[in-house]
């Protein structure tokens, strides 16, 4: 390391650039010595010795809505672990704090899976009973659901589990009569009263209190976690109004999940749970490796999928992803599921949201409608994503709009059963094997099954009109479901994505289930079926196509593959369905995945470009604070390399915009003789001045002496690897030492999309953007408003599925650029 000197830090007085005082010399705080001042008459001054070893307040942090510097951080990190390991031997006491820092991790992922459990298990319980309010209410006992005050009766029969004296519809309530048009028009009153005030409440909340609550969170989460400040988002603000309001919007019965959101409900609680632990609060690299297992156990607890959930953490939210941060979100994972698991919101005992035992295996002819189900995965998509982000482009009115949409859906969900019905329970009815038990329309085949047969006797039968009715539903159902998903995604409620999706997928797997169990039962000799599915032959089973169909829709709006394969997994807790699952996932994955070719060299994408204004530089012993400050006035660049002269225009390092500033500002308040004209230094040793100069900064401590540089003729396939590898922010580039510009990770993102694209002009949403207000931008291009920044931001967000979260009401924000391989 370098030896310190007192003039490499603003605070400290300096000697007028001649002898420095030598480090033992100078007492200790709060006493005072004599120093001469810039050459004049010598002053007494407080000098603070502990300056020398804290940093300067500030410096190291990040401005909102920027990126940080993954190996700074990481190098900031290992050197406080290289203080904790030399002073462990001093004392006992040492020794103690050492052993706490190392524990630190587990107990602040243990915290996070304890508080996400225990969240996610009170969301659980609230949004059922909520949801059940608009159905009635249970006169014995106010708090229990619906199915809860059935349970607790005892005149409740097997085949009528849903009816008991103590739950009283509104229109029992009301008008006093359970059965016709009267009590049928109360009921769906009350259904839509209720629907709109859950909605409206719900968006007021957002509105007023935590604008970033809404939509799912999980674009902006993968945001975070590849290396950006957004502050706020995962406050305690965002974490109480998501809370509440994620339970209102589920029980409003708008076509939404509660999965996302509770994965960004735990990033809140990790997030929250870091700040007790400097480790992590002033460390934004290790921050994030909480912030991962967080992600884990909120899947975790979506789910009841630990597994899954690490998967998830790894292969699609993760940036930074070690194997100590593997155990970590396992053992998070772990955690919130034990929590939730011990809550038991579900009421069976099990952790899995649709556990199913098919009686039956698959065969290989089912491969095909599975491939077909598959594709239509892959077209709801697609569909749904162009159709979300033509409709966000139109958003105005956020409130009037959420209590439109819930208006809508209230009115047309009512009279059919499986839209009335929680999505969740929906997709459960859909997922079940036709047992001799099952109660399900779904199951009432014509021929009943003798009760006393056992599951593996349970031959296919023909449907009969009981079964026909609830297809024509379940078709109804469906086109209902499509549409009003494209409209609820993106509302300003916290809203996920993957129950809605996974239900459109359920139902049209269960439609082409039945369909091939008929097509099987009334063509057995076809030779398709000859072999495996003859009359009175147990073969199809339509709760497994319906699975199928789930995942694949699941998969066509969430870039998931082998987390999607766990999750469904995990969800159905079913082994031997995973082949089917992990081909059709694979399917999708090749056809979606191009690797890109990268003919060009980092002098065509480094800034500036030919018709920008020039690189902007510091000199290092050169420049006046004024001319400094000015500098950075003129400019909102977020760092600045660091030449020799104007003449050599060779690189000494980097300084970064932010500490400058700060750095600035603390030896102005902090110490005498800085003025204006005052000379700025970043070199070892003092320029020689002018007798009567003032006394001049050194602000060498600030600088980066060891920024990441390659020349112009490096082939931009490389530049892209060193930027993901190392998590870089920036990059300069050099030819013959002489600086000739910057690549940072935002020109990066926007090459990669050009070269997506096929060079087509860019389509950024910063340019978009710029296009359409040019008002909001400073001379240099950069967006100046906060709201700017966040659909920058967005730019980094797999750009499926985008359309929700975010807290501004803009026209354009919802964008586009895929970062999530950066
Ligand atoms: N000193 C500089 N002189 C000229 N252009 C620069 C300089 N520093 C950065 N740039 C370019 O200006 C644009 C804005 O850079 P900036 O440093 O603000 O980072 P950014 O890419 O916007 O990312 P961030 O979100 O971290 O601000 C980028 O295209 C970058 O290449």
């Amino acid at each position: 390391m370098e030896e310190e000197d007192p003039a490499a830090d603003p605070y400290l007085p300096y000697d007028g650039g001649g002898d420095t005082i030598p480090l033992q010399e100078i007492p200790k705080r709060g006493s005072n010595y004599v120093m001469t001042n810039g050459g004049g008459a010598p002053s007494t001054t407080t000098h603070l010795l502990d300056f020398l070893e804290e940093p300067i307040p500030g410096v190291g942090t990040y401005d909102d809505f920027h990126t940080i510097d993954w190996v700074r951080e990481k190098c900031k990190d290992r050197e406080r672990h290289r203080k904790i390991n030399s002073k462990k031997k001093e004392s006992a006491w040492e020794f103690t704090k050492s052993l706490y820092d190392a524990w630190s991790g587990w107990l602040v992922v243990t915290l996070t899976g304890l508080a996400s459990g225990a969240l996610a298990g009170l969301i659980d319980i609230a949004a059922d009973w909520l949801n059940d309010l608009k159905e009635g209410v249970c006169l014995s006992a106010m708090w229990f659901n619906h199915e809860q005050c059935c349970w607790t009766s005892n005149e409740t029969t097997f085949a009528e589990r849903d009816k008991c004296p103590q739950w009283k519809s509104w229109a029992e309530l009301i008008l006093g009569q359970a059965e016709g048009p009267g009590s049928y028009i109360m009921n769906y009153f009350m259904y839509i009263y209720w629907a709109l005030s859950f909605a409206f409440l719900a968006v007021c909340l957002v509105k007023v209190f935590a604008p970033y609550a809404c939509g799912s969170g999980i674009p902006e989460i993968k945001t975070i976690l590849s290396g950006f400040i957004i502050r706020g988002y995962l406050g305690k603000w965002t974490l109480m109004i998501k809370t509440v309001t994620l339970v209102l919007a589920v029980a409003s019965g708008l076509s939404l999940g509660k999965e996302g959101p509770l994965v960004h409900v735990a990033c809140c609680c990790g997030n929250i749970f870091s700040y007790l632990f400097p480790k992590y609060s002033k460390n934004e690299a290790k921050k994030r490796e909480v912030l991962s297992a967080a992600s884990a156990a909120g899947v975790s607890v979506a789910f009841g999928a630990p597994i899954g959930g690490v998967l998830f953490s790894l292969e699609e939210v993760s940036y930074y992803f070690p194997l100590k941060t593997l155990w970590r979100s396992f053992f998070a994972a772990l955690v919130a599921a034990f929590v939730l698991r011990s809550i038991n919101p579900f009421g069976n005992s099990r952790l899995v949201l649709f556990y199913v035992e098919y009686h039956t295996p698959w065969y290989l002819f089912e491969l095909i409608p599975f491939i077909l189900l598959g594709v239509f995965g892959g077209l709801w998509g697609a569909f749904f994503i162009r159709a979300n982000i033509a409709w966000c482009r139109r958003r105005k009115y956020p409130v009037l709009e959420v209590i439109l949409v819930a208006a809508v859906t209230a009115v047309v969900a009512f009279p059919n059963p499986y839209t009335r019905q929680n999505t969740s329970e929906l997709i459960k009815e859909l997922f079940t094997d036709c047992g001799p038990l099952e109660s399900s329309q779904l199951c009432q085949y014509r021929s009943q099954m003798n009760g006393s047969k056992a599951f593996t006797d349970n031959p296919n039968r023909p449907a009969g009109p009981d079964v026909y009715a609830p297809m024509w539903q379940l078709c109804l159902a469906l086109v209902f479901k499509i549409i009003m998903t494209i409209f609820t995604f993106g509302l300003k409620v916290p809203s996920g994505l993957f129950i809605p999706s996974m239900a459109i997928g359920a139902i049209a797997g269960r439609i082409v289930g039945i369909a091939v169990e008929q097509l099987a039962y009334y063509h057995h000799d076809w030779f398709v079926f000859r072999e495996w599915c003859e009359v009175g032959a147990d073969c199809i089973t339509p709760g497994l196509y319906a699975m199928v169909g789930a995942a694949a829709c699941l998969g066509g709006v969430t870039p998931m593959t082998v987390s999607l394969v766990g999750i469904v997994f995990e969800l159905t807790g079913g082994p031997e369905d995973i082949v089917p699952l992990m081909g059709r996932v694979m399917t999708s994955k090749w056809v979606a995945t191009k690797e890109f070719t990268h003919v060009t060299l980092a002098r065509e994408v480094m800034r500036p470009r030919r018709s920008d204004p020039p690189l902007a530089v510091l000199t290092q012993d050169d420049l006046t604070v004024d001319e400094l400050q000015s500098t950075i006035n003129e400019t909102s660049y977020n760092g600045f390399p660091v030449i020799v002269s104007k003449e050599s225009q060779r690189l000494v390092g980097f300084a970064l915009r932010r500490d400058i500033t700060i750095a600035i500002e603390n030896a102005r308040r902090k110490q005498e003789g800085i003025m204006l004209n005052s000379r700025v230094y970043f070199t070892q040793h003092a320029p020689t001045l002018p007798a009567d100069s003032p006394r001049p900064l050194k602000l060498r401590s600030i600088l980066d002496m060891s920024p990441f540089t390659v020349t112009d003729h490096t082939p931009m396939e490389i530049v892209v690897d060193i930027f993901r590898k190392m998590g870089l922010r920036q990059c300069l580039v050099t030819h013959n030492g002489i600086v000739l510009g910057i690549i940072t990770k935002k020109n990066i993102l926007e090459h990669l999309e050009e070269l997506k694209q096929d060079k087509e002009p860019l389509a950024a949403s910063w340019y978009y953007h710029k296009k359409r207000h040019p008002a909001s931008h400073g001379s240099n291009g950069k967006p100046r408003s906060r709201v700017n920044h966040v659909q920058l931001i967005r730019s980094f967000q797999d750009g499926r599925g985008g359309g929700g979260g975010g807290g501004d009401d803009s026209e354009e924000e919802v964008h586009l650029l895929d970062g999530s391989n950066l």
